[in-house]
């Protein structure tokens, strides 16, 4: 497993700083939230790791090696995936072909569009293997525009569970999943924590703090603290700054 270190990183969008001198480790095998309000800059800041998103600033070390100036497929081949984004749904393809033509492009070969994907037996079997992980094996030969919202986005978390990441990085997993689906999702997620070293971005508190081992508050593209669930829920300038503020809101 590995471990993501994040040092003085900064981004500007003009004049604005969207990512202000972060400095951030995260340590190997842990679950690691990223929790803010609205435009605090938890997207810009993934997609700064992921390699989307060139940094004005600072240093991203994978286990020790930067990987500041290596771009995102790169980053992607040294075990750093982002879902859900790392790859688009081929709608018209099976759930099956979509995670074995993302193995495909893993292993270096090239996209084989007008040959038959499911033919190869090795291929299949991790791109099986990805489907059970991500709960939607029982899915493997139905096209993938027949999914339903949770299950479209399980195919994507088994995607980027097939290119085998060191690092996988969770851009908001549960957005537009609800009830069950949402459930079944966390409940996925915490059976892989102990596979890979994970950084979750996400809006819904309870999958947070259900999941994460530390949580990190990004206040205004600042980190304003970073600790065990129970640390940061009870800290006072977390309180204010954004979890009181929610809480009120919802009461
Ligand atoms: N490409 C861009 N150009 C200019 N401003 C941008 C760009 N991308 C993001 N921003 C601004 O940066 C700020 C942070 O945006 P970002 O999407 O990273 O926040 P976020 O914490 O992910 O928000 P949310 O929780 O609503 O998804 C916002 O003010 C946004 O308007």
């Amino acid at each position: 497993m590995s471990s993501l270190e994040i040092r003085h990183l900064k981004k500007s969008f003009g004049a604005l700083k969207v990512t202000d001198d972060v400095s951030l480790d995260v340590r190997s095998g842990e679950l690691h939230a990223i929790i803010g309000p609205n435009g605090a800059g938890k997207t810009t800041f993934i997609s700064q790791l992921s390699g989307q998103l060139a940094s004005d600033s600072g240093d991203i070390l994978l286990d020790g090696q930067s990987i500041m100036r290596l771009s995102m497929p790169k980053r992607v081949h040294l075990g750093l995936a982002r879902s859900f984004q790392i790859t688009q749904v081929l709608p018209h393809f099976t759930v099956l072909e979509n995670v074995a033509v993302a193995v495909q492009a893993r292993s270096g070969s090239s996209f084989r569009f007008f040959s038959p994907v499911a033919g190869d037996a090795a291929l299949n079997a991790r791109a099986m293997a990805a489907l059970g992980e991500a709960g939607l094996a029982d899915r493997a030969d139905v096209q993938a525009s027949a999914l339903s919202h949770g299950e479209h986005r399980r195919l994507e978390l088994a995607i980027a569970l097939a290119t085998e990441p060191r690092v996988l990085l969770l851009d908001e997993p549960l957005a537009g999943v609800g009830g069950e689906d949402a459930d079944a999702f966390v409940a996925g997620l915490a059976r892989l924590k102990s596979r890979f070293t994970m950084v979750l971005i996400e809006h819904d508190m309870d999958a947070v703090f259900r999941l994460a081992d530390r949580v990190s508050v990004l206040v205004y593209g600042r980190i304003i603290a970073t600790g065990t669930p129970e640390e940061v829920r009870s800290d006072p300038q977390v309180r204010a700054a954004y979890l009181g503020e929610e809480e009120e809101e919802v009461a």
